[in-house]
């Protein structure tokens, strides 16, 4: 198609090499004929590619073989560290692809996920308007010229002059190529130049998006439209799973709907190949947190297909109850809404699964699961569904195949047929959103409390992903920061006004800077970037599960010191008094860890200012808002004046804890409320309609997700 990324043009490429891929992705040797004719053999990696840039590992026959031994095991430890990240090709097919117009620096750093297409030049398309707004995206609805057909593209931040970003935005690329399924969002081209430094991905346009559906006011779903979807996720999934692939951010907002009812799952920037015996560990820190199951919370690095059946499970629920199942703020209080609700683990899969956070994490005493009495006005096969889905044990959660063949979708009601679904008005994540907004801003303009917590509690703010606790987003801009230090004080400051105004953002996401899965384990710690930035008010830090994690996060606009990783913990010793989850040893060693690796974590300027004395903690440093302080959130201090002091020793008594932080709490809470009712008067409100202006927080090195 002239101009237009060309059909696949290898049986890879239209996801119907699946076979050889099985066979490739447990790793062989291949014998093929080289350039020269001779035969030569690779060592081919696990995810189905030539190792190296197809040139590294090609052994010439009559080469030492202890040498090549010792090649294949050096690219295969290689091919194993960098999993599925897209590679470079040969020199003669990176020519080949600058000459139909590609530029160079997609070809040098990930050859190997165009090879076979061609690019659509951007005067081939009308942009519409802006559709929706992910992490590391942007996505606008748009006509396609030369198809005559309305499409949507995806313009993926990434720094195309950080070799590592290229790689990692390519690889939702590479797996999109390798997936042909109905339910599965379709890659249909790539948009760029030779002298274009940005990227868009074309796909099908699909209308809504199932956040942006349910929540439509007036919308609740009928069990055989609940069957419907959830057949069409599962198929979906069974497809990804039986071709190595964990999707690893299933959530609402990236289960697409056209109008004729068809589901796609879309969104694979959080993707990873996988093998059924895995060799190299993957990073925990994916799959949005209140989709995101107990195994990763407690930092599992080998888990497979039970991790996207989890956020199933979740989505089933949600479908039913219409919001969330489990909201959780922080990955700790996560953690906990899970336990409360499936029961902690056996004392078998705490001394199995050997995670390292379980000496942390483990209760005293055991949960009891009571996920069939909380649900108990669901239909009895889909809390069966629930039952597997969503098992503490990953081991428990079968597959999709198996999940398709439930009694859920055997007994009556049937699943309904796509095209019977009623249409709806155009719904996405974003639509919803901007009602949330209008009605809040409605809401903050009467100046009354009750008015605006009713707002909150509608139809419309219900099915909206609340507040962003998402440490992992914030690692990444952390990163992207380090990259771009001039848009770091915009991107706090975005949160600043998200937070401010209470405008609602997604759940904590499992963001690109997870996406990319290897680069982090590959990282060296010297590499980590370590925030220097100013604390504005709406900024807090948390402690998210890896070490290096310590990051500002969006502060809710209704509990906004809940997502410091201690107030979650409060939580549960507050709120949950008799609650067997945290002993306050734990909290308070918790604590102790969370404040040290905080501390640990901060750059060196920030450390210059820190003095640990013995047990405890001294430091000082200019604060313009009593809010957001890592310390502050942890310990729950308060500053006077401009400088915060801290002193006192580290184990603080629990009880302490709690009030400090209630205190604590309340004056957030108070400051927020009043910064959003003075952004309410000063009118500078996003309007009403799909006018959502580019998020300087999102702008950077999407290398670094
Ligand atoms: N093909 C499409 N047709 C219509 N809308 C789409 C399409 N793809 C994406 N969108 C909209 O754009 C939103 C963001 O897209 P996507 O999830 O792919 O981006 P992202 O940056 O990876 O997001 P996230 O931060 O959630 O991971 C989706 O929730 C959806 O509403």
């Amino acid at each position: 198609m002239g101009g237009v990324c060309g059909k696949p043009s290898s049986a890879v490429e239209e996801g119907r090499e699946s076979p050889k891929l099985r066979q490739a992705n447990k790793g062989a040797a291949v014998v093929s004929r080289g350039n020269s004719g001779k035969r030569v053999e690779s060592f081919r990696a696990k995810d189905g590619r030539e190792n190296g840039d197809g040139r590294v590992g090609y052994v010439d026959k009559r080469t030492n073989s202890s040498r090549r031994v010792r090649d294949e095991q050096s690219e295969k430890k290689k091919s194993q560290l960098v999993d599925t990240i897209p590679r470079g090709i040969s020199s003669a097919n990176e020519a080949e692809l600058i000459a139909v117009g590609w530029p160079s620096w997609l070809v040098g750093a990930a050859g190997e996920s165009i090879k076979g297409w061609i690019p659509r030049r951007a005067d081939t398309f009308e942009k519409l308007e802006k559709i929706g707004q992910g992490t590391y995206s942007s996505v606008y609805k748009a006509r396609d010229l030369l198809h005559k057909k309305v499409v949507a593209l995806k313009r993926v931040r990434f720094d195309n002059l950080d070799r590592e970003s290229v790689k990692f935005m390519a690889r939702e690329i590479l797996i999109l190529r390798r997936l042909n399924h109905p339910n599965i969002i379709k890659l249909e081209g790539l948009v760029t130049s030779r002298t274009s430094s940005s990227l868009y991905l074309v796909f099908e346009y699909m209308e809504h998006d199932l956040t942006g559906l349910a929540s439509l006011p007036g919308v609740k779903f009928t069990e055989p439209q609940v069957k419907c979807y959830m057949q069409q996720l599962l198929s979906g999934l069974d497809h990804c799973h039986s071709h190595g692939v964990l999707h690893r951010d299933i959530k609402g907002s990236n289960l697409l709907i056209d109008d004729n009812g068809i589901l796609k799952i879309a969104d694979f920037g959080l993707a990873s190949f996988f093998e059924h015996h895995q060799s190299a560990p993957l990073t925990s820190h994916v799959v949005t947190l209140w989709y995101r199951p107990p195994e990763l919370l407690l930092g599992a690095t080998y888990y497979g297909v039970a991790v996207d059946l989890w956020s199933s499970g979740c989505i089933l629920g949600e479908l039913y109850a219409g919001k969330p199942i489990m909201p959780g703020r922080t990955e700790v209080e996560q953690l906990h809404k899970i336990f409360k609700l499936c029961g902690s683990p056996s004392e078998d899969y705490w001394k199995k699964s050997k995670l390292h956070k379980s000496t942390v994490f483990k209760p005293i005493q055991p949960y009891r699961r009571h996920l069939a009495e909380t649900f108990k006005d669901f239909p009895d096969a889909a809390v069966g569904l629930m039952e597997i889905l969503l098992a503490v044990d990953p081991a428990h959660r079968g597959t999709a195949a198996f999940a398709l063949k439930s009694e859920f979708f055997t007994v009556e009601p049937h699943a309904c047929d796509p095209t019977t679904l009623p249409k709806y008005p155009p719904s996405k994540e974003i639509d919803a959103k901007l009602r949330s907004e209008e009605a809040r801003r409605l809401g903050a303009g009467i100046k009354d409390d009750k008015v605006e917590r009713d707002t909150r509690g509608s139809k419309d703010s219900r099915a909206v992903p609340a507040p962003d606790a998402n440490a992992e987003l914030a690692m990444s801009l952390q990163k992207r920061g380090r990259s771009n230090p001039k848009t770091r004080s915009e991107q706090f400051n975005r949160h600043k006004d998200e937070a401010a105004s209470g405008f609602p953002i997604d759940p904590p996401r499992a963001t690109h800077a997870l996406k990319e899965v290897r680069k982090e384990q590959m990282e060296q710690p010297a590499n980590r970037a370590s925030y220097s930035g100013p604390l504005v008010p709406g900024v807090g830090w948390t402690k998210a599960a890896k070490k290096h994690e310590a990051m500002p996060v969006v502060l809710p606009r209704t509990n906004l010191s809940s997502l410091s990783g201690l107030v979650a913990s409060r939580t549960l010793t507050s709120e949950d008094s008799r609650d067997k989850f945290f002993p306050p040893h734990q909290v308070a060693a918790d604590q102790a860890r969370r404040v040290s690796e905080t501390f640990d974590e901060w750059g060196s300027s920030r450390k210059q200012d820190i003095k640990h004395q013995n047990q405890g903690v001294t430091g000082s440093r200019q604060m313009g808002n009593v809010l957001g302080s890592t310390k502050e959130s942890i310990m729950g201090f308060q500053g006077k004046g401009s400088k915060i002091h801290f002193s006192g020793p580290l184990l603080v008594p629990s009880n302490n804890v709690d009030q400090m932080l209630k205190d604590h709490d309340r004056q957030i809470q108070e400051a927020a409320r009043r910064a959003r009712i003075e952004k309410a008067r000063v009118g500078n409100i996003q309007p009403q309609g799909l006018q959502v202006t580019p998020n300087p927080m999102y702008v950077g090195n999407r290398g670094a997700r």
